[in-house]
């Protein structure tokens, strides 16, 4: 897969008027073995994205649900490099756009090079790397982009007009709209400034905007979606995993056109 294939997932629901339906889950949370079954629960449950996370030892944006996360998979062994290589072995199963979310300290261990070139042949459409700064994106998005991996970037309620101009300027697969001030985890509902950050970024942005942090069920889910072109979630569906609820995950995606049909 290939950035490319992001593009394609977008594409489809415009055209039937579906939003997309992103799913976070920690990569290793319950052995590496269990990975691939999990990726496909997720495709069966009619997630269109998987954002794969990677576990790291000073998880900065990371709410409690997805650091318990990280450390049960840090305590199973897991590592950047150990992830890539199941994915290679498991990639001709997989049929949604993976998309990887990590720190920066894993990349740097393995060198951005080696790096880029290596989730290419896992199969990896996507990168976020939540402690880069834009000003320093430059010095891996050219190797990213060199293999067909898109950055993507993130937009938070701190971005003034200015930084969301420039943030949108040559975005790659979707924008991931960050809902609230703070960590990961699930909420209730969202103040008007969500919207408003949303109608903003839709306002300026050639690429998809996706909306994250903080869905924790369908209900928000639609509300969110209403106003941008996907919503992801993390935190719920990592717990539901961890507690071996899996079969609930299809209720808390909205329903598609093309299902309703
Ligand atoms: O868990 P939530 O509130 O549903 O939000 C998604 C989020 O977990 C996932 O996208 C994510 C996990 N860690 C991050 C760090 C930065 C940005 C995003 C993330």
């Amino acid at each position: 897969m290939s950035k490319a294939q992001i593009d394609q997932v977008f594409e489809k629901l415009k055209e039937s008027g579906d939003k997309a339906f992103i799913s976070y889950i920690m990569a290793g949370d319950g052995g590496l073995d269990g990975l691939k079954h999990q990726i496909k629960t997720l495709e069966a449950a009619g997630v269109d994205i998987i954002e794969l996370g990677i576990p790291f030892s000073d998880p900065v944006a990371d709410g409690p649900v997805i650091q318990q996360a990280g450390i049960r998979a840090l305590d199973a062994g897991v590592s950047l490099r150990k992830i890539l290589d199941e994915l290679k072995k498991i990639k001709d199963d997989i049929n949604v756009p993976i998309v990887l979310m990590t720190y920066i300290n894993p990349v740097l261990n393995i060198g951005y090079q080696a790096f880029a070139e290596d989730a290419r042949n896992s199969g990896v459409s996507g990168v976020i790397l939540p402690d880069v700064p834009f000003e320093e994106e430059d010095e891996i998005s050219t190797h990213l982009g060199d293999n067909d991996i898109a950055l993507v970037r993130l937009v938070t309620l701190t971005s003034d007009e200015g930084r969301i101009r420039e943030l949108c300027e040559g975005a790659e697969g979707f924008l991931y709209a960050v809902t609230v001030k703070g960590t990961t985890g699930g909420r209730t509902s969202f103040g008007e400034d969500t919207y408003e950050l949303l109608r903003k970024i839709k306002g300026i942005a050639d690429v998809p905007v996706c909306a994250g942090f903080g869905v924790s069920n369908r209900e928000m889910a639609e509300a969110l979606g209403d106003h941008c072109d996907g919503v992801i979630v993390g935190s719920k569906i990592v717990e539901m995993l961890h507690q071996g609820e899996a079969e609930g995950i299809k209720n808390l995606i909205p329903e598609k056109s093309s299902a309703v049909k």
